[in-house]
């Protein structure tokens, strides 16, 4: 194992992109397991740690995520809850880390269905932590949100900002967030919770991306108009307490997003302690300059009408991101909205495509 690591480069990125991950040698790499792989930002990660020298181990449930985004990855299908499946994979692959994508995470559905949010998002992970700590995997990322923090009342958002969730979802990611400190304190389990502002975009290659079923977020829905398979955007009010009235988001790409996750799975492994980082740009777009930007790029006119506030919707989420930057040694490299919804766009495309020629 110590030779095979030391002739696997992962810790140079110019070398890692020349590495030729055979079969032999990928089965030697130390391995990760990505709970919730096949979905949206996991199957992006699953391809990143890959491309990086790593191993990874996908389980889902399928419930949401699609089998083929996991590509040629190891794939597990059961439930992150189920601490016999789970088990089962810890003593096969014997990982280093295991990353947690895993969720309900639609601010709408968690208002209507709070008790889906506390098991899905809660319980289960609970479930995954205990199991992890009886077979000594002590290392865990977890996805958690900008919805931790509710109505900000300081703008952009630092860590130590008050956090008051104010739907269901924002809760149930708030209450693993305790546990996980609870559970480093009592039991050595060292983690990094990476707090999401708005992920959006697909892989620069046009390979991967969003597709959720219902879709509901604000870039793939607009571009769905692009593309004509919807006959206009819904802004969800037009009288917040913003410049322009409508809500304004920090929009951060899937693949720095990744990146992220890939140097907090370093930092751990050097031995770092629980700790928590926002990922965004640190800028904020409102709904109706992310339309101006999707006419500009996609060239369609996207006709939108207007529709009363969502509940749960906070005006304004805008990332401090000091830390993740300063500690981490991030660095988004997709930082502009135009980039992100270019992406997005390529995706839809071939989505949209593959609707008409199935
Ligand atoms: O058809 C739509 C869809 C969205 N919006 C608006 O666009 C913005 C972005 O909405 P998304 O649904 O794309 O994203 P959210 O901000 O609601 O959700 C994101 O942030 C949440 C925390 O606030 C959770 O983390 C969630 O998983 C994540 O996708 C919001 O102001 C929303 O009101 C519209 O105006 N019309």
């Amino acid at each position: 194992m110590q030779a095979v690591e030391r002739s696997m480069p992962r810790h140079n990125p110019r070398l890692d992109k020349r590495l030729i991950i055979t079969p032999r040698l990928m089965n030697k790499a130390p391995a990760v397991v990505v709970a919730g792989g096949t979905g949206y930002i996991g199957s992006h990660m699953v391809r990143m740690l890959r491309e990086s020298g790593w191993r990874p181990i996908i389980i889902d449930n399928l419930a949401t995520g699609h089998a083929e985004a996991a590509a040629s990855a190891e794939l597990k299908v059961g439930e992150i809850g189920d601490k016999a499946f789970v088990a089962a994979v810890l003593k096969e692959f014997e990982p280093q880390c295991v990353m947690h994508f895993a969720a309900s995470s639609l601010v709408g559905e968690s208002v209507q269905k709070p008790g889906k949010y506390w098991r899905n998002n809660l319980v289960q992970t609970l479930n995954l932590l205990d199991t992890m700590l009886e077979h000594g995997v002590t290392q865990f990322i977890f996805s958690s949100t900008a919805a931790v923090y509710g109505n900000p009342v300081e703008v952009p958002i630092p860590e130590d900002h008050p956090t008051r969730p104010i739907n269901p979802y924002g809760h149930s990611k708030l209450a693993v967030e305790y546990a996980l400190e609870d559970y480093s304190a009592a039991h050595g389990l060292r983690s990094i919770t990476l707090r999401y502002f708005n992920a959006a975009g697909a892989h620069p290659d046009g390979s991967l991306g969003e597709r959720h079923e219902p879709e509901t977020h604000l870039i793939p829905l607009i571009l769905q108009v692009a593309s004509g398979r919807r006959p206009h955007i819904a802004r969800y009010g037009s009288q917040h307490a913003t410049p322009d009235g409508s809500c304004i988001r920090d929009y951060i790409h899937v693949q720095d997003l990744c990146a992220a996750h890939l140097l907090a799975l370093r930092r751990l492994e050097a031995g770092a302690a629980t700790t928590t980082y926002n990922l965004g740009n640190g800028l904020g777009h409102s709904v109706n300059e992310v339309i101006e930007a999707a006419r500009r790029v996609t060239g369609h006119p996207i006709p939108m009408r207007d529709d009363p506030p969502r509940a749960g919707d906070p005006p304004v989420l805008v990332a401090d991101a000091a830390r993740a930057r300063a500690e981490l040694g991030w660095s988004p490299q997709y930082g502009d909205i135009e980039t992100i919804i270019a992406h997005a766009w390529q995706w839809e495309r071939r989505l949209h495509q593959a609707a008409r020629h199935p």
